[in-house]
């Protein structure tokens, strides 16, 4: 096998509780995770030329494409895993459907995407498991992304608890097309210092964020300091039907539920007129895109 297309999938986040700062930095946190319709495609073929290349189309991707997650995916698997011993360079082609910096974890998806086709394409030595650990050292999200379609993520987001499959829903999004940065949002939060937990502390608080927790994103009011449109965007989702509506993980995006196909393509249109931006009507997933073959 020398080439194979992946669908990269958007997740949003169904909830985002954050516990504290831990010494390391980052934040203890616990967040329930649904994948979407809404994906990048990813073509990756062997490449004639000893370097890997990246051709994106479709959304522009800021920053060198060196550092894009795509690229150093594919370098930290071939320094981890290898490719046994044969030439192994990659050209991908990105097709970004997924707006940048909008708290739909597209670079976290397509990081994971690389991974899983690097796995494919050397022969699949790497359990799910397996390729969750390299993708953690490239981002919190990554590890989600190679896991079920729906899941809990505890610690910084990298230790992933798999859920029942996710009933399908309709969903729309809305993203005013202006990236907010992840260390950003996080860095205005104002938290207590606590250590990483462990997985007894953790677990009996994931049963109540399942069971009670519906629908809360600690980082919304940073956001919301910053681009005051996400709150009127989530107030006008819920005046036009949506059960409940959220900002997904660090924002600027926010989604609601619909349970008639009209109603959301009514509120979609309506906050197209009113707020401009970007906006889309797409489907939870019950199942990853990622399967082995
Ligand atoms: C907001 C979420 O998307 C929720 O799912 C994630 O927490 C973000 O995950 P991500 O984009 O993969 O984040 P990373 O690339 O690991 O970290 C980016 C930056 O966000 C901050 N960060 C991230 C995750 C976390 N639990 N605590 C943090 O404080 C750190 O400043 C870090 O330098
Ligand atoms: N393949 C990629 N797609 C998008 N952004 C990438 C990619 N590779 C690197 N990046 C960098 O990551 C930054 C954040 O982009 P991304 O779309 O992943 O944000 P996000 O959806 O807010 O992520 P998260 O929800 O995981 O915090 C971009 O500004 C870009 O510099």
């Amino acid at each position: 096998m020398t080439s194979c297309s992946l669908f990269s999938p958007a997740k949003i986040n169904l909830s985002l509780r954050i516990l504290g700062k831990r010494p390391d930095g980052y934040h203890e946190l616990l967040t329930e995770m649904v994948m979407i319709s809404l994906g990048d495609t990813m073509v990756f073929r062997l490449s004639d030329e000893p370097r890997d290349l990246l051709a994106v189309s479709g959304r522009p991707v800021d920053g060198n494409p060196d550092d894009n997650l795509v690229l150093r995916a594919i370098r930290l698997f071939r320094e981890m895993r290898g490719f046994g011993g044969k030439p192994s360079y990659w050209k991908v082609e990105l097709e970004k459907k997924i707006p940048v910096g909008a708290g739909l974890g597209g670079g976290s998806s397509n990081a994971a995407a690389a991974l899983w086709a690097m796995n494919l394409l050397s022969g699949n030595s790497c359990s799910r498991q397996d390729l969750m650990e390299i993708g953690a050292k490239l981002g919190s999200d990554v590890p989600f992304f190679l896991g079920e379609a729906h899941a809990v993520a505890s610690g910084r987001g990298e230790k992933i608890h798999p859920c029942d499959p996710f009933p399908g829903k309709t969903l729309v999004l809305w993203n005013p097309l202006v990236p907010l940065s992840t260390s950003r949002i996080y860095g205005g939060l104002s938290v207590p210092r606590i250590n990483s937990l462990t997985d007894s502390e953790t677990l009996p608080r994931i049963s109540s964020l399942l069971s009670e927790d519906k629908g809360g994103n600690d980082l919304e009011p940073v956001a919301m300091s910053i681009l005051p449109i996400i709150r009127k965007v989530k107030d006008a989702l819920t005046a036009k039907g949506s059960e409940f509506s959220l900002m997904s993980g660090s924002g600027p995006t926010v989604f609601g539920f619909f349970d008639e196909p009209g109603q959301a393509t009514f509120a979609s249109r309506f906050l197209e007129e009113q707020f401009g931006g970007w906006t889309g009507i797409f489907e939870t997933l019950s199942s990853s895109p990622f399967v082995s073959p």
